[in-house]
């Protein structure tokens, strides 16, 4: 149970004047079973031009026909359900093994309602923890679907490629793939809110997980049938994302957005938390090896007429200075070029 001091929920809460964001008009949705059938060549290509637009515009869309189990997601979300049941001395134990932490985000200080696991993903694809945990049968289960997401994740990524034209339909989906892959899961898990004296007549909204990008090249989040993602628009507005827990949700990452020069567009979101049920998420961050140099593509950088708006770094340099900010910083101005800030 994630128990705020009253300094802390002062922190996290928004002013009860704010209202919760309107609904997302319409997501893109992809239907992977199109993209993949035997003989699907036009379903391909429709498929790969809208997950390129999506990505061009929100950085996000929602996919289906995705070919994980429904009966996968279901012991999921039941395993992850019980964990988060124990008595908090015995989530607290699990932590060394499992990444359990509550309420705090990182190690610069952020806040949010929400309890979490975090893992490192190995080569295999399964969640790299000491050979003792592997008993458990919650991180049983955490290792088939990272296994079966993961080779979804890479057939979205050669869409993206084949979206944006590019020679080689393989370019990102190898980095996810790459024996040394830094990828990531990540449950969590939103208690109901607590109740609260309304202020005003209204409730105030408690932050889950407050804004951000992802830093990596690509997350591909699961939810239980309960709301709270929002995101950004081009403009600034927040947006909620309707939940739908028979399919997943794609953002596009910082080093998307570095790899695409910027075309592709890394999504700024956060989880409100404000429903009387818990939200559990799960979330797999692929990520390039630490040793990748990253820079964006020659061919799309010749599309700009030769504009680079990134620098070339190593995922080890993007993420070392990536611990060092807060969860709402702008991480990618540090690798910008002159022309990127000229556009
Ligand atoms: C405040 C932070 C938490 C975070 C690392 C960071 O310094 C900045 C990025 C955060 C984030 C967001 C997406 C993922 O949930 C995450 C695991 C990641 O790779 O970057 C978290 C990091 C974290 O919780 O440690
Ligand atoms: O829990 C969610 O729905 C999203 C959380 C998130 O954005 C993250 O873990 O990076
Ligand atoms: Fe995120």
């Amino acid at each position: 149970m994630v128990v705020l001091s009253k300094g802390e929920l002062e922190q996290i809460a928004l002013p009860a004047v704010q209202r919760a964001a309107p609904p997302l008009a319409a997501v893109t949705e992809v239907d992977l079973s199109t993209a993949t059938a035997a003989g699907g060549g036009a379903g391909r290509k429709a498929a790969a031009r809208a997950v390129a637009r999506a990505c061009e515009e929100h950085g996000f869309f929602k996919v289906t026909g995705h070919g994980v189990p429904a009966p996968l997601l279901a012991r999921v979300e039941a395993a992850a359900a019980a964990f988060f049941a124990l008595a908090q001395q015995d989530k607290d134990k699990a932590g060394s093994t499992l990444g359990y932490a509550s309420k705090r985000i990182g190690c610069n200080g952020d806040l949010g309602f929400v309890e979490y696991l975090l893992l490192g993903v190995n080569a295999a694809g399964a969640a790299a923890q000491p050979a003792e945990a592997s008993r458990c049968c919650l991180r049983e289960v955490l290792d088939e679907y990272i296994a079966a997401v993961r080779r979804m994740t890479c057939t979205v990524l050669e869409l993206m490629a084949e979206g944006l034209g590019l020679d080689d339909a393989g370019v990102f989906a190898r980095l996810v793939l790459d024996g040394d892959s830094d990828s990531m899961l990540r449950v969590n898990h939103y208690p109901p809110r607590p109740e609260e004296a309304p202020k005003h007549g209204s409730h105030s909204r408690l932050t889950g997980f407050g804004e951000h990008t992802d830093p990596q090249i690509i997350s591909v989040l699961r939810s239980n049938a309960v709301s709270g993602l929002e995101i950004s628009l081009r403009d600034g507005t927040w947006v909620a994302v309707p939940s739908d827990a028979a399919s997943f949700f794609v953002n596009v990452g910082d080093a998307l957005q570095v790899l695409t020069n910027g075309r592709f567009r890394s999504v700024r979101h956060r989880v409100m938390v404000s429903s009387a049920r818990p939200r559990v998420s799960v979330i797999f961050f692929g990520g390039p090896p630490p040793r990748e140099r990253l820079a964006p593509l020659p061919g799309l950088v010749d599309r700009e007429g030769g504009r680079r708006r990134y620098r070339e770094f190593t995922w080890r340099e993007y993420k070392t200075s990536a611990y060092r900010t807060k969860l709402a910083d702008n991480r990618l101005g540090y690798f910008e070029t002159a022309a990127a800030a000229l556009a």
